[in-house]
Parts: structure tokens; C-alpha cells; sequence
């Protein structure tokens, strides 16, 4: 059992490994040893091939500006962080456990199409609430938006997330976001110019829903203004897009929340 400020964690096992650190379940116990809950922990653990690019400090401070940026962004649509440890000689932060990620939901065909309706509608409200805190993330993709217990949907791995309003990402980090984005969700002008913009964004989110594959043609039209290979006719912003799904759902008279 480790302890942390009041805090006391029981790890129960690991859940997967990415290029910065590994994911493991944790039980966590307060000052009295009652429990708090199941909880998932991500801990800093880069792998030799990104340490043979950039330096332990620099991938630290990436780690823990992923912790600090998505904290900042709680919304029941991105996954809630509820503790960060950064003076820990391995970093860490403790956030709410998902039951599974979208990608595995496609793959097993578990929804029908009016719950991918509402899938694609709650990633939009993650993203407003990312965009509206100044952020982008840059890495949208099914593997990064969690199935929590509750049925949400929530965006996770701020890992390539920019602050638009500072220099705060070096040229290294840069980089080594860029090659690590994954090609299919990628704008083509990241590809050309590695431009990232509110657009690119959404042109994630668009190829996201494409996965889906929805039936519904109403709603395919309006995933296409999403996921343009020309950025002019892509939406401008992500509340735009949530208006013209909530105006198509007016208009065929659905219930929205
Ligand atoms: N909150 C969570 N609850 C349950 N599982 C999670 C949670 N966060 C991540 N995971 C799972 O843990 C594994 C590793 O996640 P991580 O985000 O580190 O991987 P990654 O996307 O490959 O990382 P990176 O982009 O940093 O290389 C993935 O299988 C992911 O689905």
C-alpha cells in the first residue's frame, strides 16, 4: 500500500502500456483506510524509443501538463482527474476507471444507431468544453474517448493536447506528438503544414463518427461538414456542428438533453 497526501492506494493490476507510461487499476482508502473507490492510475514509464527522442525531464513535463490540462477541463464528457502526484520520481495521476473505449465498442458492434447518434453528440460536448478552456487536443480517436460506468462517453489522453494561448510546447515535444498522431484521424493540413487548428479538431471527430458508420443520411450529411478533406467547408467551430444536430433532432421531434 503506498500512501499519498491523505490518500492511500492499493494497485490491482495493470491495465495497458502507452509511450509515456503505463495504466493500472488502483483501489484508493482515505485517512481512515476507508475506501474511495476503484480508480485507474496512470504512472510516467516512458518507453526506450521516446526516450531515445526526448529528454526524462522534457517527457516529464509533458506528463504532468497532460494531467494538469485535462484537470482543468472537467466535463462529464472528459475523464475526470482526481488526484496528481508530480514529485513522485515516476509521476502520477489518478482518474475515474472506464469500463472499456470506443474503439472496442465498434469493434464488437455494440451500439445501434441511435445510441452512435448520442455518442458522437457527447464527444461534441467534451470538445466544446476543451476548445471553450482554450485547448485543443489533437489526438481524437475511438482508443481515446472512454465508456465510463455511468453509459457517458469521456475524452481521454491529453498526452498532444496545446494550450492555444502559449508557447508552452517545445520543438522536441512537437515533434514527437506529430509523429505520434495517427494518420487516419489527422486534417490534411497537419499533413502538409502541421497546422493544428479548431478544424483539425473537428476533422477528428468527423473521421470518429465515420467509424460508426450511422445509417441515418441526415445525420451523415452533417458528419461530412465534420470530416472535409477541404478545410473551408468544414465547420467553423464544434458549437455550430452541436446546433445543427440539435435542430435535426428538433426538427424530427427528439427528446434532447
Ligand atoms: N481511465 C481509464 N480507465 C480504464 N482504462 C484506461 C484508462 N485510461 C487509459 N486506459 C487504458 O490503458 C491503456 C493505456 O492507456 P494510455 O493512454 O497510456 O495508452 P496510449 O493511448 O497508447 O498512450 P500514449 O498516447 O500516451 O502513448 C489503454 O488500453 C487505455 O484504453
Amino acid at each position: 500500500m503506498e500512501n499519498f497526501g491523505s490518500y492511500f492506494i492499493e494497485p490491482l493490476g495493470k491495465i495497458g502500456q502507452g509511450g509515456f507510461g503505463y495504466v493500472e487499476k488502483i483501489k484508493l482508502y482515505n485517512s481512515t483506510m476507508s475506501p474511495c473507490g476503484t480508480f485507474a492510475r496512470k504512472v510516467f514509464s516512458p518507453s526506450s524509443s521516446v526516450l531515445a527522442q526526448v529528454s526524462k525531464d522534457d517527457l516529464k513535463r509533458r506528463f504532468i501538463r497532460e494531467a494538469m490540462y485535462q484537470s482543468k477541463c472537467t466535463h462529464k464528457n472528459v475523464n475526470y482527474i482526481c488526484l496528481l502526484n508530480k514529485h513522485a520520481d515516476n509521476p502520477y495521476f489518478v482518474m475515474d476507471l472506464a469500463v472499456c473505449d470506443l474503439a472496442s465498442d465498434i469493434t464488437n458492434c455494440a451500439l445501434t444507431d441511435l445510441q452512435k447518434i448520442e455518442v458522437v453528440k457527447m464527444i461534441s460536448q467534451g470538445i466544446l468544453r476543451i476548445h471553450n478552456k482554450g485547448f485543443l487536443h489533437r489526438d481524437l480517436k475511438p482508443q481515446n474517448i472512454l465508456r465510463m460506468p455511468s453509459g457517458a462517453y469521456a475524452i481521454s489522453d491529453f498526452g498532444l493536447v496545446k494550450n492555444t494561448d502559449s508557447a508552452a510546447n517545445t520543438t522536441a515535444l512537437t515533434a514527437i506528438g506529430q509523429a505520434m498522431g495517427t494518420p487516419r484521424y489527422m486534417a490534411p493540413e497537419i499533413l502538409y503544414n502541421a497546422e493544428y487548428s479548431i478544424k483539425t479538431d473537428i476533422f477528428s471527430l468527423g473521421k470518429v463518427a465515420e467509424d460508426l458508420n450511422i445509417q441515418d443520411d441526415d445525420f451523415r450529411q452533417l458528419i461530412a461538414g465534420c470530416s472535409s478533406m477541404d478545410e473551408k467547408q468544414r465547420y467553423d467551430s464544434i458549437d455550430a456542428f452541436i446546433q445543427d444536430v440539435a435542430s435535426l433532432q428538433v426538427q424530427r421531434g427528439v427528446r434532447h438533453a
